[in-house]
């Protein structure tokens, strides 16, 4: 299968007065039309700024330095490189919101609070209308709104044809995110990226907006990249899984072999850290030693050698490539990389 999405070795840096934060240094992963791919790592290690980059939405003093985001458009035989695209340009207008589309962690910040939520869903269906016609007519308001109500319905909103005259400030923090993924459904996309969705609700309510991630992935098979740093959430989601750390991908692989044998050493410490799901309250627990690293100190080679409980002197020395360590698993770690390497 050809993969929808194919980032190759992608390095985003902030050059600001105290250094340069390499936030993505050499990131590549694929996702696949229809694949829910879960990305996780500890805060700071580069999952927004790699999400951010997708959709050129790196603010400055930031900026992709190198590498690939080949999306294979709708209409189009040949894949577009992304990174090279003018971020104002009328084809980044074109695929940010009508063909991949944000859910962000805190939605009240992404709704204007002036414009009613159903406002705000009418104008990005009648932006992206060719989207929702037959045969190019222009869309009426009237038939956008009729196509809001739906959305809001699709999504699990009770009362429809009165919420979406709500502003966003009078919704409960499960409903606003409710509304901002029919947001991001109103341009049809073909892939979702939802930024840690669940945060700024609570648990109850995160469970169902995460029932209903899965069952609009199955109804549209739009391809989803859920960016978490709670691997519990993970095993909930997705099939694929990319793990993180310090801007580069650790270890990648479908979901069963990352949490029944996973390769590299910071996998296997992220998954000790799972807290558990029985407790009363989920707090993450620190048994990964040490800290990470201030991002003007990225260590030499490997970056996770410092806190590495298997780390050798080549880790120091050199940064090991992702190599595939099983049949569909790849992991960047010099303790495989001796396995793959001929007798
Ligand atoms: N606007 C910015 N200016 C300077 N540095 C930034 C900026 N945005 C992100 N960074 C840096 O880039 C690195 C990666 O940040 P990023 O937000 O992608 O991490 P993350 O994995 O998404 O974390 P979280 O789980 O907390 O959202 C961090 O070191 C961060 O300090």
């Amino acid at each position: 299968m050809t993969p929808l999405l194919s980032v190759r070795d992608l390095r985003v840096s902030f050059a600001l007065d105290e250094g340069l934060v390499r936030a993505v240094d050499g990131t590549s992963f694929d996702v696949m039309p229809g694949q829910v791919l879960g990305v996780v790592g500890e805060s700071g290690c580069g999952k927004s700024v790699t999400m951010r980059a997708i959709l050129q939405l790196i603010e400055r003093p930031g900026r992709i330095t190198s590498g690939e985001i080949r999306f294979r458009r709708r209409d189009g035989d040949n894949a577009v490189d992304i990174a090279r695209l003018p971020p104002r340009g009328p084809e980044m207008r074109d695929i940010r919101g009508g063909e991949i589309a944000l859910i962000p962690q805190e939605p009240m910040a992404a709704f204007s609070p002036v414009h009613t939520v159903g406002d705000q869903v009418i104008e990005a269906i009648l932006l992206h209308g060719h989207r929702w016609q037959e045969g190019g007519r222009r869309l009426r308001r009237a038939e956008a709104r009729d196509i809001t109500v739906g959305l809001f319905r699709d999504v699990g909103i009770s009362m429809p044809e009165q919420r979406i005259d709500a502003f966003s400030w009078q919704l409960s923090g499960g409903l606003r995110q409710r509304a901002m993924i029919a947001m991001a459904l109103s341009c049809k996309p073909r892939l979702l990226i939802a930024d840690e969705p669940t945060t700024a609700i609570d648990v109850t309510t995160q469970a169902q907006v995460l029932a209903l991630l899965r069952d609009l992935q199955a109804r549209y098979n739009t391809a989803i990249i859920f960016i978490t740093h709670d691997l519990g959430v993970i095993a909930q989601m997705a099939s694929y899984v990319v793990v993180m750390y310090l801007g580069r991908v650790m270890e990648q692989g479908p979901v069963d072999d990352i949490f029944h044998n996973p390769r590299h050493p910071y996998t296997k410490a992220l998954l000790r850290s799972i807290p558990s799901l029985h407790g009363a309250t989920r707090v993450a627990l620190p048994v990964i030693s040490g800290a990470l690293p201030h991002p003007f100190n990225r260590p030499p080679g490997c970056p996770f050698h410092p806190r590495c409980p298997d780390a050798m002197a080549r880790c120091a020395a050199a940064i090991p490539s992702l190599q595939p360590v099983a049949a569909h698993q790849l992991a960047s770690c010099f303790l495989h990389h001796d396995q793959a390497e001929p007798a």
